[in-house]
C-alpha cells in the first residue's frame, strides 16, 4: 500500500513540532495510526526541512526605492548635550535602525504652555492626509484632535523651527508648519508611517509641495500621568512622553523596512499634548 503525504499531514507535523513534541514521539504517533516507518520518516524530514527553510527566508524584500538624504543631528562625537541654535538640548537615547534619537529639554515649559494655549481655540478632530485623494479625512485610527500652525506664524514658532533646523541639520524651509495634537483619556494614534505611501494615487499631488517626508520630530508639551508613549512596534521601543522632551526619527525611503512604524499609545490617565514637525526632502511651500 502506498501512503500519500498530504498537506494536512505536513501541517499536523509542523503543529506537533511547534507544540514541542520530539521527532521520536511524532514518529511513534504516526506509526500507531498506521503509517509505515519509511513514509513517516520521509514525511517528517521533508516537512520539517521545508519549515526550517521558510523560517530562514528574509521576510523583508529589498526596497526598490532610492535612498535620499535625511535630517541627522551631529552625534559623531557622542555629546551628552548639544547646542541647538539658542538652546542646549540633552541627548537621552539614540538608535541606529530605525534612526531614532530622544532629546531632553528641546522646549522650555513656557514654550510648551504657550503652544498649547495658542492651539486650544483652533482644535478640531484630527484629520490625516488621505493619500487616496490628496485631501484630508477624519481617521478612526487617530482619536486625538489637532490643528496646524503656519510655518513661522509667530516669533515663538520661528524660534522653535530655527532650533529644530539647527538640531537636525535640515533647512527651516523644508519643514511643514507645526502640528498640535491633543489626546484625551483613552485616545491614541495607531501605528503608522509618516511618509506618504508611494502606491496611493493621491501621493504624487502631495509630493509636489516639497517631496517626501524624510524626518519627524514629536515634541511632548505636557507629561501625561500614565500612558501616551510613542511606540515603535517593529523594534519594541516606547519613548516616554515627558514635557519639553522630543523624539526624532528619519526615514531615507518611503518603505516599511525603515522600521519607522510608530504610534501614540493610549493615554491611560490625564491628557497628552504633542507638537509634531515633519521635515520634507525639499522646500515645503
Ligand atoms: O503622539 C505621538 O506620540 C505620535 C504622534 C505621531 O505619530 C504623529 O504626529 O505623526
Ligand atoms: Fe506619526
Amino acid at each position: 500500500m502506498s501512503q500519500q503525504i498530504t498537506p494536512e499531514l505536513r501541517q499536523w507535523i509542523i503543529d506537533q513540532a511547534r507544540a514541542g513534541h520530539r521527532p521520536e514521539a511524532v514518529l511513534a504517533a504516526m506509526r500507531a495510526s498506521g503509517w509505515d516507518e519509511a513514509t513517516a520518516m520521509e514525511a517528517m524530514e521533508s516537512t520539517l526541512q521545508g519549515f526550517i527553510d521558510s523560517l530562514q527566508k528574509p521576510t523583508v524584500q529589498p526596497a526598490p526605492l532610492a535612498k535620499v538624504a535625511v535630517p541627522e543631528p551631529a552625534l559623531e562625537s557622542r555629546p551628552s548635550t548639544m547646542q541647538a541654535g539658542d538652546r542646549q538640548v540633552q541627548v537621552l537615547m539614540t538608535m541606529e535602525n530605525p534612526r531614532v534619537v530622544v532629546f531632553g529639554g528641546l522646549l522650555s515649559d513656557e514654550e510648551c504652555d504657550q503652544l498649547i494655549e495658542l492651539a486650544r481655540p483652533r482644535l478640531a478632530r484630527s484629520e490625516t492626509v488621505d493619500t487616496a485623494t490628496g485631501g484630508s479625512e477624519v481617521n478612526a485610527a487617530r482619536t486625538s484632535s489637532g490643528m496646524f500652525f503656519g510655518r513661522g506664524e509667530t516669533a515663538l514658532h520661528r524660534r522653535i523651527e530655527e532650533r529644530i533646523a539647527a538640531l537636525v541639520n535640515w533647512p527651516v524651509e523644508n519643514g511643514e508648519g507645526l502640528q498640535i495634537l491633543r489626546y484625551g483619556p483613552g485616545a491614541e494614534y495607531r501605528p503608522h508611517h509618516d511618509y506618504f505611501d508611494p502606491e496611493q494615487p493621491g501621493t504624487p499631488a502631495i509630493l509636489q509641495r516639497g517631496g517626501q517626508r524624510v524626518g519627524t520630530v514629536v515634541m511632548y508639551l505636557n507629561t501625561p500621568a500614565q500612558g501616551g508613549g510613542t511606540t515603535f512596534p517593529d523594534v519594541g521601543l516606547e519613548v516616554a512622553p515627558f514635557k519639553g522632551n522630543a523624539v526624532f526619527f528619519s526615514y531615507e525611503r518611503p518603505h516599511p523596512d525603515t522600521r519607522t512604524l510608530h504610534g501614540g499609545a493610549p493615554v491611560l490617565d490625564g491628557e497628552k499634548w504633542v507638537a509634531t514637525k515633519w521635515l520634507r526632502e525639499r522646500v515645503f511651500v
